[in-house]
């Protein structure tokens, strides 16, 4: 950016998405690279993480259009009050965001470099200054199987996700572990007695789950998580689906730049895609289980390849008892970057029908570093 560094204003820094972020810049030594300018919807004037200039208010525009960059993880809300005043104004800076508002936006790329780095390059020398990330779902499983999308061998895709208690946000990940805590409670001294029966456990569970049933204590997920699941993630569209259902086709095809929503207009099909997205009691690892017709029959060993080869950082996990429950469980993923890939095998339908089982740490690569990775190209252009 012209032989200086460029202003890169963080808002949304100190939520959780914006934390996982501060902790990758920090650890990649990005903010060697940048100037950055704190933002805070509720301390402006407060002390900024970094260097000695207060917080700035991230609803003063004329301090916003001082950045060459804007990087936020503030959230839909945020970018709704801001983003459109501040084009009108005639800011033409990029602007990285971790909301869905604007991903279906004609002009708004959604960023997975791993996946879509052409896109990117190509909407980069058109001038494109809008950038998003994808929905965590999305994400995660594209970085585990982009490379079946990019040798366009998929005819269609059936997808089924368990879905953590993060994807609700930070209040979300305390109420599963408070009504965890609460249902130990209800049946401790049963627990403690060995001789007790286990169906007089699971009475005491069962009670206790549906007196906290719609009460203040599932008040974040509408109904009791712990020790049960949620099959039914973001809004109802009326049609049967829901909104977390509708972007696993929608975003998908949008990052491979098929379709009609793809940036630009692609005259190539959009690849159908579907299934049940399921919240479950897991903290901030989300989990697919993935059915593929495949365009032909290619067999398992060329498959197994291609996707340990599409990136550096999916990791296949041989289709074997002991591999699995070691490496392809939220336990083993939470915190990494890795994205395993297992359970990969030909299902009873044909054997151009492929099943996968992938994970993903979904405030890594679901949220944070795809937009630190956008920031990078942005830097390094
Ligand atoms: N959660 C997720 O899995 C994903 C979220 N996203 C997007 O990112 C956005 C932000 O999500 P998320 O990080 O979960 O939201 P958070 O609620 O954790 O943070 C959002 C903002 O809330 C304010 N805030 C108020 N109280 C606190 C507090 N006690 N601790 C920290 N921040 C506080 C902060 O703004 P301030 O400093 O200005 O007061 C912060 O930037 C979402 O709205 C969504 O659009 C995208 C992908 C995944
Ligand atoms: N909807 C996701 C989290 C999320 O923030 O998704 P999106 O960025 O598409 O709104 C979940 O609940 O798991």
């Amino acid at each position: 950016m012209n032989g200086r560094k460029p202003v890169v204003g963080m808002v949304g820094w100190r939520g959780m998405v914006g934390s996982v972020l501060m902790d990758r810049m920090r650890d990649e030594a990005d903010f060697d690279l940048i100037e950055p300018v704190f933002f805070s919807t509720s301390n402006a004037g407060g002390k900024a993480p970094m260097g000695e200039t207060p917080l700035a208010d991230a609803h003063d525009l004329e301090a916003l259009k001082r950045c060459d960059v804007i990087l936020t993880c503030q959230g839909g809300d945020y970018t709704g009050e801001v983003f459109a005043k501040l084009r009108a104004d005639g800011w033409d800076g990029h602007w990285i965001d971790a909301a869905s508002t604007l991903r279906m936006e004609k002009d708004a790329l959604i960023v997975l470099d791993p996946v879509n780095r052409p896109g990117i390059d190509r909407a980069l020398a058109a001038g494109n200054r809008t950038w998003v990330g994808g929905n965590c779902t999305v994400s995660c499983m594209l970085m585990g199987v982009g490379a079946l999308y990019k040798a366009g061998l998929v005819d269609w895709m059936v997808t089924q996700t368990y879905q953590a208690a993060s994807g609700g946000g930070a209040q979300h990940m305390r109420e599963l572990l408070t009504q965890y805590g609460a249902l130990n409670e209800a049946v401790r001294p049963l627990l403690d007695d060995p001789k007790s029966a286990i169906l007089d456990i699971d009475r005491g569970v069962i009670a206790r789950q549906r007196e906290m049933d719609g009460s203040e204590e599932s008040k974040q997920f509408g109904a009791v998580l712990g020790g049960s699941l949620i099959p039914w993630i973001d809004k109802d569209l009326g049609d049967g689906t829901s909104k977390e259902e509708w972007k696993g086709m929608a975003e998908t095809n949008k990052i491979l730049g098929l379709g009609p929503d793809a940036v630009g207009g692609s005259n190539d099909a959009a690849v159908p895609i579907d299934g049940f997205c399921v919240r479950v009691g897991a903290m901030r690892c989300h989990s697919q289980a993935l059915s593929f017709k495949l365009k032909r029959d290619v067999p398992l060993d060329e498959i197994e390849a291609m996707i340990a080869e599409d990136n550096d950082w999916v990791r296949v996990v041989p289709n074997e008892k002991e591999a699995t429950m070691r490496d392809l469980t939220p336990v083993a993923v939470t915190g990494t970057m890795t994205i395993p890939v297992g359970r990969i095998r030909k299902l009873a339908m044909g054997p151009d029908h492929l099943g996968a089982f992938t994970i993903g740490d979904q405030l890594l690569w679901g949220a944070a570093e795809p937009l630190r990775r956008m920031l990078r190209i942005l830097i390094e252009a």
